[in-house]
């Protein structure tokens, strides 16, 4: 009991919408690079990301180092892009937005 897979149109569309995020790993990932003053607050961002994925059920693979924190969004369940991503991300830019 998967959840899809976006089509090309539905992913376009998608990103039209998340203008700062990229679409990565031949399309099977969308992701999004953000720098912070220090460490401090990037691991403030990552708290607040990770408390959103648990609510969404739904978890980021990320990296940091120092005040960069670099987040790639897919869905393992679809193989690749789903909608999840898209409402994942819009949660996102809403914390630093
Ligand atoms: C059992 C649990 O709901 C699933 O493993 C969820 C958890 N978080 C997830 N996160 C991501 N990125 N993709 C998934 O398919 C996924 N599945």
């Amino acid at each position: 009991m998967g959840i899809a897979e976006l089509t090309g149109t539905e992913r376009d569309e998608a990103l039209a919408a998340l203008p700062e995020w990229a679409l990565v790993r031949d399309g099977k990932a969308i992701g999004r690079r953000f720098v912070f003053a220090d460490f401090s607050e990037a691991f403030a961002f990552m708290t607040r990301v990770a408390l959103l994925a648990e609510t969404h059920d739904h978890h980021p693979e990320w990296s940091n180092v120092y005040n960069r924190v670099e987040i790639e969004l897919t869905t393992h369940d679809a193989g690749g892009l789903s909608k999840r991503d898209a409402a994942m991300a819009r949660a996102i830019d809403a914390l630093v937005a």
